[in-house]
């Protein structure tokens, strides 16, 4: 057999070494400081440290050219030099040197004029390292004996820092003894790092995008998953929700034999994959927990790699699931629930199995945005248009660019906090925001930091986990806002998906009325993001001026979301104690038409100024009575013809009036009537090819916030601003006059009495309302309860990285390692690392 025969198949073994190198006594453990101890024969008591060990020993018995344990450098805090060696790359004399963190190599002697000598001065962290191979390349200047790889990538430079691109370093050595032996120490050293999956659910959705899924999985994607030693179990999706069905349906023990889940599509696929996932836990499997979701971008829009990354590049996604990155990630549950008959509009009987029988409201789950008006009509259309591959967007925006129509919503929202560092701290690989988010809210109690079973119960309709509800009642720590289920036949349906009348949906049903379900809230101070920017006529009062976050463990009856109900509730209520308008401390808060509220405004928002009416009240919620009070405070106030506060108002419509009970009644709770092009919830940056900055460029992985955009009825042009802005600076809050950004925790949108106003010249009948899109799916119920929940998924994914210059592989700042082990800095990171 010829020999680089041979060495081909050293790609796949795993460790050949282990049980041939001959161990003789050393004194320490040499590559983990926190090694397990060493006996005096020198060998150590775990599987781990064996091989630590034998690495340890392998260098002093066979290494022509190495020397041992030579004293770290001045000032280094690498620890020994455990191995060095002179070997060749690329054709030149390099003096290689492994420590107890890195591999590094550079020339012996000065190099010739025409060569690079920065090219050849390389250093790769172990936590960078796929592994070591035998070489099986051959090429002019590449030797074929005693040769090995390094397998690792590099970033592609200051101009795309977060795009890398795998690489592969051959050295060769002086023979096949010294090179085997190199393998088996750098292999050594990268088994020890926790967290990197050794064998992952991979599901590959043929149809995305440009239908290159496959291809994509073949050439970028497998490659690396074999230099990184993974396992794969590769799915092809034959139906919409294949995925989800498989993650949520499959055997407990089936799942565990994974650490990972990979969607290879587009967005729609990893939400499925995400939702698989979050409905196992809800129904208490915990297995369910440690298993990490990966993207490999291969759809249309591939916003969740995007955001994750800071890249579109597959073999970027592909090189952070293999190096084992690991981080939690927010995910905004939109549940419908409000409108008769009204989810069943979208056809498919239940949406190719995500009906629900019993009458459950349906959840959905996304990562980075859900929205209603313009992003909800390009979707519909646009999935009617899917034979135009991704280019179906541009088509598609263009058409409902020129319908630009403005639709009558209700919105209610609860502010979350966020500070002025906040906003002005962009969400990168160290984010501060997020982990210090994570840390007031586990002093809170322990909360959303990393949810318990009996949380996420909590938040799935209530007859599918009883004892769930019982749990999150007897826990002041679980903040969750119940959502009554008031449409009993309310399903989900999906435009691709077949009637399959509920098969296969979640197998829930609701039998607790709304009353009896305890719910808990969180507090948090008064939005200074919203403060800052006074002019714009919305009340920024609200309830929320508790001082620090802080975790209300008083039970809340949960609120009425029905207009029937609401509307009683109203009328059974006493008046409430809002007082003041208009910069009135805590109470109602209007604004009034565009004209009659001209003169108070500045002059540029005068020329735009958005129709919306907002109401809030800020005494605190009792239940249905004070509840009812904002409610028919909020009526009349928004009916009142004269914008001032206090003044008698004739009453709202019906529909109106009791739109505003459902949202104003409760504490913290900010309601907003109007009429709008566009409604989103945003929940991460939200990057994409279309919006590199992100469409919240200051929003955050993992912050337990959302942020909530406004875009109110306008022009043409005005809208054509709004689009501009967001595909190249992003939306900060009144970056437009007629825009609001503000960062909430929940929302809740009702589409109103009175429809849409078409402001283009495209008539689109058969649309009186518009769709949510949620990551790229449809919803076809538009009355919806919008949640965060904060780390509700873990992705291999480290988040941006900022550039900082530097010529070698490692060119970015250094990441917060919280999946690698011991010796890289890493500061654990949670649970399913196995370390073969
Ligand atoms: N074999 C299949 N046939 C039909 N639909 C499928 C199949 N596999 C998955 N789907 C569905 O197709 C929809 C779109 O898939 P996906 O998100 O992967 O691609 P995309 O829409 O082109 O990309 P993006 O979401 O980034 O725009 C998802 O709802 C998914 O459930």
């Amino acid at each position: 057999m010829p020999r680089h025969k041979r060495q081909d198949s050293d790609l796949d073994m795993q460790a050949p070494w282990i049980n041939t190198v001959n161990l003789t006594s050393t004194d320490q453990p040499i590559f983990s400081p926190n090694a397990t101890t060493v006996s005096s024969s020198g060998l150590t008591r775990t599987g781990k440290a064996n091989e630590q060990q034998r690495i340890a020993v392998s260098r002093e018995s066979s290494m022509p050219a190495s020397s041992a344990s030579l004293p770290p450098a001045p000032g280094s805090d690498e620890g020994p030099t455990t191995l060095e060696a002179i070997m060749r790359f690329r054709g030149t004399r390099v003096k290689v040197k492994v420590t107890a963190t890195h591999v590094s190599w550079k020339p012996l002697n000065p190099v010739g004029c025409c060569v690079d000598r920065r090219s050849l001065i390389i250093r790769v962290p172990f936590d960078e390292i796929l592994s070591a191979a035998l070489s099986k390349s051959t090429g002019c200047c590449r030797p074929r004996e005693n040769s090995f790889a390094v397998y690792t990538f590099s970033r592609q430079g200051p101009s795309a820092p977060n795009t890398w691109r795998a690489e592969e370093y051959v050295l060769s050595g002086g023979s096949a003894e010294q090179v085997k032996e190199w393998v088996a120490a750098i292999n050594g050293r990268v088994q020890l790092i926790r967290d990197r999956p050794r064998s992952l659910l991979v599901f590959i959705n043929p149809y995305a995008g440009a239908r290159r899924a496959r291809h994509i999985w073949e050439r970028e994607v497998l490659p690396v998953f074999q230099r990184a030693r993974i396992q794969v179990h590769a799915v092809d999706t034959t139906k919409q929700d294949h995925a989800r069905e498989h993650v949520e349906y499959m055997k407990a023990e089936e799942l565990a034999a994974f650490q990972g889940v990979v969607a290879v599509g587009g967005d729609g696929l990893f939400q499925e994959v995400v939702s698989g996932l979050l409905a196992r836990r809800a129904r208490g499997d915990s297995a369910a927990w440690r298993i990490r979701v990966g993207h490999i971008p291969a759809g249309s829009t591939d916003a969740v790699a995007y955001t994750l990354h800071g890249s579109r590049s597959a073999t970027t996604a592909a090189l952070h699931i293999a190096l084992g990155d690991r981080m939690s990630l927010d995910a905004g549950r939109i549940e419908t629930h409000g409108s008769p008959g009204g989810a069943a509009a979208g056809g498919g009987g239940g949406g190719g199995g995500r009906g629900t029988p019993g009458g459950v409201s349906p959840q959905r789950h996304f990562v980075c945005m859900a929205s209603y008006g313009f992003m909800g009509d390009v979707m519909r259309v646009s999935e009617q248009l899917r034979c135009l591959g991704p280019g179906r967007y541009d088509v598609t925006g263009a058409l409902q660019y020129l319908r630009l129509a403005s639709y009558r919503v209700a919105v209610s929202y609860r502010e979350a906090h966020s500070t002025t560092s906040d906003v002005q701290q962009l969400c990168t690989a160290q984010c501060q925001v997020c982990r210090m988010a994570g840390i007031a809210i586990d002093n809170a109690g322990t909360a959303f930091a990393r949810p318990s079973v009996a949380a996420v119960a909590a938040v799935a309709p209530p007859s599918a986990n009883p004892a769930g509800i019982a749990s999150a009642t007897a826990s002041p720590a679980v903040p969750s806002i119940a959502i009554p289920n008031s449409n009993p036949g309310s399903t989900v349906a999906t435009p691709r998906g077949g009637a399959g009348g509920g098969g296969g949906g979640s197998p829930v049903g609701a039998s607790a009325t709304p009353s009896s379900i305890a719910t808990h809230r969180y507090h948090f101070p008064a939005s200074t993001t919203a403060a800052a920017g006074a002019s714009f006529p919305v009340s920024t009062a609200s309830s929320c001026s508790s001082g620090s976050a802080a975790v209300d463990s008083t039970p809340v009856t949960a609120l009425p979301a029905t207009p029937a109900s609401s509307a009683a509730a109203a009328g059974a209520a006493p008046a409430a104690a809002g007082t003041g308008i208009d910069g009135s401390p805590g109470c109602f808060f209007r604004t009034s038409s565009p004209s009659r509220q001209a003169s108070s405004l500045p002059q540029n928002q005068q020329q735009q100024q958005s129709p919306e009416k907002i109401a809030t009240q800020s005494q605190p919620a009792v239940g249905g009575a004070a509840n009812g009070a904002a409610a028919s405070r909020a009526s009349s106030m928004k009916a009142e013809p004269g914008g001032g506060g206090g003044r008698p108002a004739a009453p709202l419509p019906s529909g109106a009036a009791a739109a505003a009970s459902g949202g104003s009644g409760e504490e913290g709770w900010t309601r907003v009537e109007g009429e709008f092009v566009s409604i989103m919830c945003v929940i991460t940056p939200c990057r994409s090819d279309k919006s590199k900055r992100g469409v919240i460029p200051n929003g955050h992985l993992s912050d337990g916030r959302m942020y909530l955009v406004l875009v109110s009825r306008c022009s043409h042009l005005a809208f054509l601003r709004f689009l501009i802005r967001m595909a190249t600076r992003g939306l900060t809050d009144r970056c437009l006059p007629f825009v609001r950004v503000i960062p909430v925790t929940g929302v809740r949108v009702s589409p109103q009495p009175g429809g849409h106003t078409l402001g283009g010249c495209l008539f689109d009948a058969a649309a009186p309302e518009s769709n949510w899109n949620v990551d790229g799916e449809l919803l076809y119920d538009n009355h919806v309860a919008i949640n965060v929940v904060r780390g509700a998924v873990e992705v291999f994914a480290r988040g941006v990285e900022t550039h900082h210059g530097g010529g070698s592989s490692s060119s970015c700042v250094p990441i917060i390692r919280a999946n690698t082990g011991s010796s890289v800095g890493g500061n654990g990171g949670g649970s399913g690392g196995a370390v073969a």
